[in-house]
């Protein structure tokens, strides 16, 4: 058996399961979450990718979006891998919470001794997915969402990917990692100080040079710290969709802070856009 089960609890009929395995492109174990709605005990059902932000595993989503009853409602499952690999101690891996372990940025790492682990990109869009899709019943349609750092993931991944995803979402999502503090930061260590290199992994530069077919849907709260500390920067993503006839849908949040409170209030809205794509 190449996952072993963690844990499984039932919820809203369906069941969450956590799961642990060895990943061959990250180069250690790693444990992913899925939870499976009550239609899964009867045909495949669609799968919804979420990936989460900084500092997060597995479980932020799980235990505080509340998306299990509507996932239910709807029949459709949810995946959510952890935000680095586990289990290395490079230099400096453990140190900040913005860098190294929890801080993975979704990127395909080309710097050492980085490049030895740091393949999380490879690890959503390839190796995690043939996985669950080998173990559970899913009908092979997918969808992908995310917060902060995995809103920037969310959309990389479905941008780079023309055609894979069904639909695309993000909660505050670090939307040009080019030109903010967080994505200099990991940009300069995961990929050296080539500016153009890091062009493949920003959602902002990624729309300039090949725009998107599928439209996005963004919540972003307008109390959010980050966003008025300069690191989601909303508008420059607006910018470049309207450059590149994008179809972006742009909701700022009056009141609405970073927090998983935040996506709690938004997440059926995101299920259901999802849900209606993944048909
Ligand atoms: N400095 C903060 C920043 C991290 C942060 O806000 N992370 C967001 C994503 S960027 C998150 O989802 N945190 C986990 C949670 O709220 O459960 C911390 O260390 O907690």
């Amino acid at each position: 058996m190449d996952i072993e089960l963690l844990s499984a609890t039932k919820s809203f009929g369906g069941w969450l399961k956590r799961y642990k395995h060895r990943s061959r492109v990250l180069n250690c174990d790693m444990i992913f979450a899925i939870y499976l709605p009550p239609a899964a005990e009867e045909k495949k059902v669609p799968l919804l990718w979420w990936l989460s932000g900084l500092t997060c595993t597995d479980e932020n989503f799980m235990q505080k979006a509340g998306a299990q009853r509507m996932a239910a409602e709807l029949g459709i499952a949810i995946a959510c891998p952890d935000t680095s690999p586990r289990g290395s101690d490079l230099p400096g891996e453990h140190d900040s919470y913005d860098f190294g372990s929890g801080a993975g940025f979704y990127v395909n790492a080309t710097r050492s001794p980085w490049s030895q682990h740091y393949r999380m990109y490879d690890y959503v869009t390839n190796e995690l997915p043939a996985l669950v899709n080998r173990h559970f019943p899913l009908n092979g349609r997918e969808s992908i969402s995310g917060h902060s750092m995995g809103g920037h993931g969310a959309l990389i991944c479905a941008l780079k990917n023309p055609g894979r995803y069904r639909s695309v979402s993000a909660f505050a999502p670090i939307t040009h990692p080019s030109q903010c503090p967080w994505g200099e930061k990991a940009f300069s260590g995961y990929l050296g100080e080539d500016r153009e290199a890091w062009k493949a992994w920003d959602s902002c530069e990624l729309i300039r040079q090949h725009g998107s077919e599928l439209p996005l849907l963004v919540d972003q709260g307008e109390a959010d710290n980050f966003y008025t500390d300069g690191q989601l920067l909303p508008e420059d993503l607006q910018a470049a969709c309207q450059e590149a006839g994008v179809k972006l849908e742009l909701r700022m949040q009056p009141g609405y802070d970073h927090s998983y409170f935040f996506i709690a209030s938004f997440i059926d809205d995101h299920l259901k856009y999802h849900a209606e794509k993944l048909k």
